[in-house]
């Protein structure tokens, strides 16, 4: 059984304040213990909310990192100074990131086996353009993201990292994919992976929606078999309504 995910993704939104006000309201009540609930957040918060998460049992994560060890690499923060606060978790590859900032499936898989190596977690980050999806092209795109980044990982490594697949043209759009389409792809990443791999990789990835995800549609997404909860943006920015979501998570526990 995949314990299903539901994460935040803040993007540049919030300050350590606004960061600590949104982690104790969402603390006021309890959240379900069956849901893995991360917040990826700028780096200024992290250490803040490290420490204000404690005993929560939500994790916090960061939106990139660097792939070198150190070194000068002006503005740029690695694995060991993310694991050192107690970050657990960290985005990689997000297509604000392969857009504005040039990453590239290469950069991605650096990335991603740094990450592994210092035992974070990698959210996984593949989708494809408009242009790419009205021309057809969306399972070749979305396959060769997947291939290039898990290109040298073990099984195992695969096994602990979080795959998050977000069309770009629902990110932020207000234009989710529908359930269906989202499940489709997601289904098809999931062979993507068993095809590199086995049944038994395949079978323990998690593999989560992405793109104008709210708690008013999260239940379609979440009763698609192959999609085990969601990385979310905007709706992650108000506490209620990430509450709201990983509520929605908790009920579908055999998914
Ligand atoms: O990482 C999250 C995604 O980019 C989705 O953002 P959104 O929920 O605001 O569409």
């Amino acid at each position: 059984m995949r314990i299903p995910v539901i994460a935040g993704n803040w993007k540049m939104h919030k300050t350590v304040k606004e960061a600590l006000s949104f982690l104790s309201t969402l603390r006021s009540e309890p959240l379900p213990g069956n849901v893995e609930t991360v917040i990826c957040a700028p780096y200024p918060s992290l250490p803040a909310l490290v420490e204000a998460a404690e005993g929560s049992g939500i994790g916090i994560g960061a939106q990139n990192l660097h792939w070198a060890e150190e070194g000068a690499y002006t503005g740029e923060v690695s694995a060991r100074m993310l694991t050192d606060i107690g970050v657990r978790y960290v985005i990689i590859g997000h297509s604000e990131r392969r857009t504005y900032f040039a990453e590239t499936d290469e950069s991605v898989n650096r990335k991603g086996k740094t990450a592994l190596k210092h035992g974070l977690v990698p959210i996984l980050c593949v989708g494809e353009s408009l242009e790419e999806r009205e021309s057809g092209k969306t399972k070749h795109v979305v396959r060769e993201q997947v291939v290039r980044a898990l290109d040298g990982l073990a099984s195992e490594e695969v096994k602990g990292l979080i795959v998050a697949y977000e069309p770009v043209w629902a990110i932020g759009t207000g234009r989710a994919s529908t359930a269906e389409d989202a499940g489709e792809v997601i289904g098809f990443i999931r062979r993507t992976v068993a095809d590199l791999y086995d049944q038994q990789v395949a079978g323990e990835v998690r593999i989560l929606y992405g793109g104008s995800v709210k708690p008013g549609n999260i239940g379609a997404f979440l009763a698609e078999a192959d999609i085990d909860g969601a990385l979310v943006g905007g709706a992650s920015l108000d506490p209620e309504s990430f509450r709201q979501l990983v509520a929605a998570a908790a009920g579908r526990e055999n998914g």
